[in-house]
């Protein structure tokens, strides 16, 4: 296919998308279907198109005077993939399957309308309900973060140190352009690319088949390691969902001491199974049924907390969700973290951790969430963390961002990953 029919093709996503309010990869599964002589470029340059569309739509829309799907789609290949009106125009000339040329409203709107007049939250490309949200974590800055939540993401992989060092998958992956990643110590980026590039299918790779390593945000990563389990630790990751976290702390163990996984909802757990057999993992028990915990009351040296959150901080992979975002779902998110937040602390021992995470970066979720949870449990508190940064990382890494060393907030902005909240709770020792 021409560019041209890519486009046209993005347009009718995106039509999907908006008309039928339907997640993006649905909406792109169901195109590929219906276009089986589309190749695997195409099916790519078109992914690009709408996801980027979807992570710059106001933005997009503002300068086009225009938030219909092809407004946004031509914004993409001018404003994000560097081509001209004029070269669409030339190039669509003789192109049967191209959309209808941009219009002279739309054509007016972008030679004459400048970003900045735009009202910010327009300029970083995030609803405007959670504008009041980013400047109260990020002050000044909060521009510069929403902007860079708008970007590509790369493609992040974590070596699985059980079967296979950060170098060797990195060999077996060098022609997609693997690199290793900037903090983690075992993690592996193959960069976002522009245009039309699509990123490598690595889950088809043998060395994934056999284990050698697993899809995994830097981020992500970099939270687990933070955790920082002894080696013969027994731990509870609380809410495991399907075991990215549990994984990785595993792996850091050595395969010794225990993780117990447990997740509230069976359906998310369940392919931890295959995950841990491909990764060779000996040290983890899985749990479905919260019975199965009441003997590890009081009695564990670590409790992970990766709590359900709106998830604004994987914006870059899943921008749908950014519009799709509403207040009604941030209170319903804020009261499922504090219910389990609760109920995990439990489990904990005394001198013991209950370390809390979530993949978002609004302080509702994060910051005053521990706050919270500190006053009505004056047993726990805080604990620095960012002092251990530079040991486990290496000084000459980028740093989160943090206002007290205590809690963390990684961001796209200020650790190229996408956004993560860690803070480690420290339960007073016994005194009897
Ligand atoms: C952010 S996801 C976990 C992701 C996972 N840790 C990973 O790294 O792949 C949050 C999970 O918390 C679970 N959850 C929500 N409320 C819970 C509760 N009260 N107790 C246990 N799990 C809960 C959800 O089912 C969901 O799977």
């Amino acid at each position: 296919m021409r560019l041209g029919g890519r486009l046209s093709g993005a347009i009718d996503v995106l039509r999907d998308i908006e008309d039928r309010r339907r997640p993006v990869a649905d909406a792109l599964k169901d195109w590929g279907l219906a276009h089986r002589f589309a190749g695997s470029g195409d099916r790519a340059a078109i992914g690009n198109i709408v996801y980027d569309a979807l992570r710059m739509r106001l933005s997009h829309a503002f300068l086009m005077d225009d938030d219909g799907p092809a407004a946004l789609a031509y914004a993409v290949l001018i404003r994000q993939w560097g081509l001209t009106p004029e070269a669409l125009s030339a190039e669509f000339a003789d192109d049967r399957f191209a959309p209808p040329l941009l219009t002279e409203a739309n054509l007016a709107a972008l030679s004459s309308r400048n970003l900045d007049d735009a009202p910010l939250h327009v300029q970083g490309d995030i609803p405007d309900w959670t504008q009041p949200s980013f400047e109260a974590a990020f002050g000044g800055d909060w521009l510069a973060e929403a902007r860079a939540l708008a970007e590509r993401p790369t493609l992040d992989l974590r070596a699985n140190t059980l079967k296979a060092s950060r170098e060797k998958v990195g060999k077996a992956l060098d022609r997609s352009g693997a690199i290793p990643a900037p903090i983690a110590r075992n993690g592996i980026r193959i960069p976002a690319g522009e245009g039309a590039s699509r990123l490598p299918n690595v889950t088809a790779e043998l060395s994934f088949q056999k284990g050698w390593f697993e899809v995994q945000d830097e981020g992500s990563q970099i939270v687990s390691e933070l955790v920082q389990p002894p080696e013969h630790a027994q731990v509870l990751d609380f809410c495991a969902g399907g075991g990215g976290k549990t994984l990785a702390m595993a792996a850091a163990m050595n395969n010794k001491g225990q993780v117990h996984a447990y997740d509230a909802d069976r359906k998310r757990l369940a392919p931890i199974i295959e995950r841990l057999r491909r990764a060779g993992t000996r040290n983890v028990q899985v749990h479905d049924d919260a019975r199965q915990l009441d003997q590890f009351r009081e009695k564990l040296d670590v409790v992970l907390v990766d709590a359900p959150c709106t998830g604004t901080g994987t914006w870059r992979r899943r921008p749908d969700t950014k519009w799709r975002l509403t207040p009604r779902n941030l209170e319903e998110r804020v009261a499922q973290q504090q219910e389990a937040l609760g109920e995990a602390a439990a489990f904990v021992k005394p001198g013991g951790s209950l370390v809390y995470v979530t993949c978002s970066v609004l302080p509702e979720e994060n910051d005053v969430q521990i706050e919270r949870f500190c006053e009505t449990h004056p047993e726990f508190s805080p604990e620095p963390v960012l002092q251990n940064w530079n040991g486990l990382f290496g000084g000459d890494t980028r740093r989160p961002r943090s206002r007290d060393g205590k809690m963390l907030t990684l961001t796209p902005a200020s650790t190229g990953t996408d956004g993560f909240f860690f803070c480690r709770m420290r339960r007073q020792p016994s005194t009897v």
